[in-house]
């Protein structure tokens, strides 16, 4: 599904409506790999913000910072160097100059990631660059796709699209545990618990007020993808 001609160039300083998408959901909905998609067909930026989290946790075990000591976390969301690749085609992630693209999909680190994804300051400190990158690409690029757990709620509220995408465990196990080549069980005791943990601080286990639902338990990829583009496409007509 193509949207032909439109892309980003020919939209900046076209006086065009710039369109914001916040996507949220839990583990193995799909979130990232159709937001991707849908960012590129638009010419649109990408914010993956589960890696921004990502990137703090690796910071802080490179630095030798505690994950317990909420405070000394807090201090280094602040002052960490982080730069966010936002092309949909080639999403990369780093801290000053150094690439940290699969560091932080380590299981490890993983596994470590919600100790700091629930400290509330370090959520604050977050919020606020995810909004800054967001306003800067919907300006540079006429548009921008975020995903995460919090978009649509707290982060981008005012978004012109926001969904929520689900999935049966079951669904969201069996993806997951595909693309890491490890057992449902072994999965389930990684994304169950994370998920849990995620949930005490944000609400993206069932669709807030505006937001749409896409189930996509029952679907494809593709089937995904399009149920998304349509929702995204009606927006773009208002
Ligand atoms: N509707 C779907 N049906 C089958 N597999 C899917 C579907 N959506 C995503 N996937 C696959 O599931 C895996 C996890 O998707 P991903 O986009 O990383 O999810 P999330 O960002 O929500 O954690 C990927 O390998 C992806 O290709
Ligand atoms: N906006 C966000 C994005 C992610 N998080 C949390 C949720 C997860 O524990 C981590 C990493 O998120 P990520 O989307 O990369 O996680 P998965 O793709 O589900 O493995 O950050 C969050 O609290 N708020």
């Amino acid at each position: 599904m193509s949207e032909g001609g439109d892309n980003g160039d020919e939209r900046k300083g076209s006086g065009m409506k710039q369109i914001q998408v916040a996507i949220d959901g839990p583990s193995g909905t799909g979130k990232s790999s159709v937001s991707k998609l849908v960012a590129k067909q638009h010419g649109w930026g990408y914010l993956d913000t589960g890696a921004m989290y990502r990137a703090l946790t690796w910071w802080c075990l490179d630095q030798d910072v505690d994950l317990d000591d909420g405070p000394a976390v807090t201090d280094a969301s602040k002052s960490f160097d982080l730069q966010m690749g936002t092309d949909p085609s080639n999403p990369t992630v780093a801290v000053g100059d150094r690439r940290i693209d699969a560091e932080i999909r380590e299981p490890e680190l993983t596994r470590q990631v919600a100790k700091v994804a629930t400290n509330l300051e370090v959520r604050a400190n977050m919020r606020e660059r995810q909004r800054a990158l967001m306003q800067q690409l919907a300006e540079q690029t006429g548009g921008v796709v975020a995903e995460g757990r919090d978009i649509t709620t707290v982060v981008a509220p005012d978004a012109d699209v926001r969904i929520l995408m689900t999935a049966s465990e079951e669904a969201r196990l069996a993806r997951r545990s595909k693309e890491l080549s490890s057992t449902v069980e072994a999965t389930r005791s990684q994304i169950v618990d994370r998920d849990k943990a995620d949930s005490t601080v944000s609400q993206f286990m069932t669709a807030a007020d505006g937001v749409t639902l896409v189930d996509t338990s029952e679907l494809t990829f593709e089937e995904s993808l399009a149920a998304v583009l349509q929702i995204v496409q009606g927006a773009r007509r208002d």
